[in-house]
């Protein structure tokens, strides 16, 4: 017989990435989205994967793009699996994502690693650190970064305060939660009509607090038009990812 630390012990880990946005604040018109736009010589969620792949502990990695995107198509002997099943944001995606996790194999008690294909500095170390920090957290957590600079607040385009960045970090991916908590947690979030940008804030709106795992300045996400040429740099500079 089987207690539930038993089976909380044997959990496995799974990757999810969001890959159906578009890219408008990048820029991006008509044509490929942002994550299939041309960094360092490949598209950009083919560097985010990479990283992911490298990672020996995940039992499987799932993509989701938007319903009819066929970037995937020409890929044969994939390393992971994709679902045409995004949604119009980030969010509806996400949970799309886990339900397919979920008719795949993937059991509630199995972790999840959320992570953005936009965010494609990533390294494996930088994954392994998220994965021994949270494994054994009763909430699970995401990397994130401490502010660097002074933070302003703003009104009408002048400063009308400095505050206090002690306790103020810049939310990343991945976030990584037990499957079946971040099903509640989003449903949740949709239920009461609450948009949440990230896996972290539905988390937190059930009550708990999820741990922050110090990430790097170098894992931003590719948002703005500046951000591709500051990508490239970073990834033409290494030689082996960590
Ligand atoms: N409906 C959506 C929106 C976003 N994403 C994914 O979530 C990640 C983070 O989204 P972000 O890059 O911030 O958003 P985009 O929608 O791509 O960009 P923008 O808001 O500028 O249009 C990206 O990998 C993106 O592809 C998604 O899967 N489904
Ligand atoms: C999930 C996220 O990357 C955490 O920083 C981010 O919130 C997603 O992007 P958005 O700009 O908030 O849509």
């Amino acid at each position: 017989m089987t207690n539930s630390a038993d089976t909380r012990s044997r959990s496995r880990f799974f990757a999810l990435i969001p890959c159906a946005g578009q890219g408008s604040r990048a820029g991006v018109v008509a044509g490929q989205a942002k994550q299939y736009q041309k960094i360092a010589g490949q598209a950009m969620v083919l560097h985010t994967l990479a990283a992911f792949l490298a990672v020996g502990r995940l039992a499987r990695t799932l993509v989701v793009v938007a319903p009819g995107d066929g970037f995937f198509d020409s890929i044969t002997e994939k390393q992971f699996d994709v679902a045409a099943c995004g949604g119009a944001s980030r969010a509806t995606s996400v949970r799309r994502g886990l339900d397919a996790l979920l008719q795949s194999g993937a059991q509630a008690g199995d972790w999840v690693l959320v992570h953005d294909a936009a965010r494609c500095l990533v390294t494996p170390g930088q994954i392994k650190q998220l994965i021994d920090a949270c494994r054994h957290d009763e909430v699970g957590g995401l990397l994130a970064h401490q502010l660097p600079d002074t933070l302003k607040q703003a009104a009408s385009g002048r400063v009308s305060g400095t505050l206090d960045r002690s306790d103020k970090w810049l939310a990343q991916t991945p976030q990584m939660f037990r499957i079946g908590l971040l099903t509640q947690a989003l449903d949740a979030a949709e239920s009461a009509g609450r948009a949440v940008t990230d896996e972290s804030s539905a988390i937190e709106a059930l009550g708990l607090a999820p741990r922050l795992v110090p990430g790097s300045a170098q894992n931003f996400k590719v948002t703005y038009p500046d951000d591709f040429a500051l990508a490239e740099a970073i990834l033409l500079s290494r030689v082996r990812p960590d």
